[in-house]
C-alpha cells in the first residue's frame, strides 16, 4: 500500500496530465484510462487520510448520500432552481411543497457531494452536479426509481441474505424480503398499483444508459460493430425503449435493427416514438425472451443487462430459446456490468468468462464462446461473444 506522499505525488501527476487531457478535449481510451487512474488514486488517498474508524464510518452513513439524491429529484428539485441566478429556501419550498426546514437541511447535506451551493446565505444555486440532473430527465427517472425501488431492497440485502444464505430463487431476494411479497421482481413491477414506479423504470433505463453509470457508448466502443456486415441485422433483445438501437442505428445507418421487450415496454415505447424522429432502420416487438426466437437469422443478438437479472437456469432457457433462430456464423452478444444491484433484486449472479462459456456451452455445444470485449476507461462492463456454429440438431 502507498503511503499518503507517495500518493499525494502520484496524484499531482496524473492531475497535470488529466488537465491537460481535458483542455484539448481529448476523450482518447489513453486519457480516460489516464482519468480512472485519478479518479482511484484519489479515493485511495481519501481513505489514507481518514483513518479506519472515519472511513468506515463514511461508508456506513453513504445511505444519506442515496436517500438526499432521491428528495431532490422525487421533489423535481433541479428543475425549480433558476439555471443562472438563485433562490431562496422559503421560495424553494413553497415551489416544491417540502417544508423549509427539512429541505434546508436536505439541500444542505447534499452541498457536501457538490449537489447545488448555497451563495449568497440562505440562497440555492445550481453546480455542474445539480445542473446535470436538470439537463438529464430520463437519468432523473433512473435516480427516482433508485429512491423509491431500489434503495429499499438494497437496504434488505444483510437482512435477506441472513435469512436465505444459500438461494438462488429469484423469489427470494432481498428485493421481495423489504416488500413483503413472493412475486419475482418484474411481476411485483407489473402489478396495477406500481404503474407510476414501473413508468420511471422504464424510461430510466435510457437515462442510465446516456447520462449516469452504465453508459452505453461503453458497448458501442467495446466491440467492433463495424467488422459485421453493412447491412448486418441485429435483435436487441430486452433492448428496453430503444436507446441503445437507436444510438446503434446512428453509427451504423445500413443496419436493420428490431428492439424487443415485454409487450407494456413496446407499448409504451411506440406511443412514445409516435412524435420522435427514430431511424427507420430501427423496428419495435414484443417478445418474452424466455418464448421461441421469432426473428430468424439474424448477424447478431444482442442482450445487455439482460442475463444479470437471472440465475443460470433463466439464462440457459434464454439462449435454449434463441437456437431455433440461429444460423451459423450468427453472433450472441451479452453485456454485462458488475454491481451488487440485481443480487438484492433478483438474486442474479455476476459471471466471469469461464461462467458465460459454460452457460454458452450448456445451451448448445455449437454456441461456442469467442472471448470478451472491453474499454479500458469503463472495466466494470464487458461484452462476452459467443458464436453459432451449426451442425447440430436444435
Ligand atoms: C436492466 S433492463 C436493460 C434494458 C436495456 N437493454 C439497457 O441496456 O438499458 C432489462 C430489460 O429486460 C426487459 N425484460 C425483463 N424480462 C423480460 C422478458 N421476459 N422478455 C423480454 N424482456 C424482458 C425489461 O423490461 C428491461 O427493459
Amino acid at each position: 500500500m502507498s503511503t499518503i506522499g507517495q500518493l499525494g505525488e502520484r496524484i499531482a501527476s496524473l492531475a497535470k496530465k488529466v488537465e491537460e487531457d481535458q483542455l484539448r478535449n481529448d476523450a482518447t481510451p489513453a486519457a480516460q484510462q489516464i482519468a480512472m487512474e485519478l479518479a482511484e488514486a484519489s479515493r485511495e488517498l481519501e481513505q489514507l487520510v481518514l483513518g479506519p474508524r472515519q472511513a468506515l464510518g463514511m461508508m456506513g452513513l453513504a445511505v444519506h448520500d442515496a436517500s438526499s439524491l432521491g428528495v431532490i429529484v422525487t421533489f423535481d428539485i433541479p428543475n425549480l432552481v433558476p439555471e443562472e441566478g438563485s433562490v431562496s429556501y422559503a421560495e424553494l419550498s413553497s415551489l416544491c411543497g417540502l417544508d423549509e426546514d427539512r429541505l434546508t437541511r436536505i439541500l444542505r447535506y447534499a452541498m457536501i457531494n457538490h449537489i447545488f451551493r448555497e451563495a449568497p446565505a440562505g440562497r440555492v444555486r445550481h453546480t455542474p452536479q445539480s445542473a446535470h440532473l436538470a439537463q438529464s430527465p430520463a437519468f432523473c427517472d433512473f435516480l427516482r426509481t433508485i429512491a423509491a425501488v431500489f434503495l429499499p431492497a438494497c437496504a434488505a440485502v444483510p437482512a435477506a441474505l441472513a435469512r436465505w444464505p444459500r438461494t438462488r430463487a429469484t423469489t427470494e431476494a432481498a428485493h421481495g424480503a423489504a416488500r413483503r411479497t413472493d412475486a419475482a421482481f418484474y411481476d411485483w413491477l407489473d402489478r396495477d398499483e406500481n404503474a407510476a414506479l414501473r413508468r420511471n423504470f422504464d424510461r430510466g433505463m435510457e437515462g442510465i444508459s446516456r447520462a449516469g453509470q452504465r453508459l452505453q457508448d461503453t458497448d458501442l466502443r467495446a466491440y467492433p460493430w463495424g467488422a459485421l456486415p453493412a447491412a448486418a441485422a441485429v435483435v436487441d433483445v430486452g433492448g428496453s425503449g430503444g436507446h441503445f438501437a437507436r444510438d446503434l442505428a446512428a453509427a451504423y445507418p445500413s443496419f436493420s435493427i428490431v428492439v424487443q421487450d415485454l409487450p407494456r415496454v413496446i407499448r409504451q415505447t411506440m406511443e412514445d416514438q409516435k412524435n420522435a424522429s427514430g431511424p427507420e432502420s430501427v423496428t419495435y416487438q414484443a417478445h418474452n425472451c424466455f418464448d421461441e426466437q421469432p426473428v430468424k437469422n439474424a448477424d447478431v443478438y444482442f442482450m445487455r443487462h439482460v442475463f444479470h437479472n437471472h440465475p443460470d437456469a433463466e439464462c440457459i432457457k434464454i439462449l435454449t430459446a434463441l437456437l431455433p433462430a440461429l444460423k451459423p456464423g450468427s453472433r450472441v452478444l451479452v453485456s454485462e456490468q458488475m454491481d451488487l444491484l440485481t443480487m438484492a433484486l433478483f438474486n442474479a449472479k455476476e459471471r466471469t468468462k469461464e461462467e458465460y462459456s459454460r452457460l454458452f456451452e450448456q445451451a448448445s455445444p455449437a454456441l461456442v464462446f469467442h472471448g470478451t470485449h472491453q474499454v479500458p476507461d469503463d472495466p466494470r462492463s464487458c461484452v462476452f461473444e459467443a458464436v453459432y456454429q451449426g451442425g447440430e440438431t436444435k
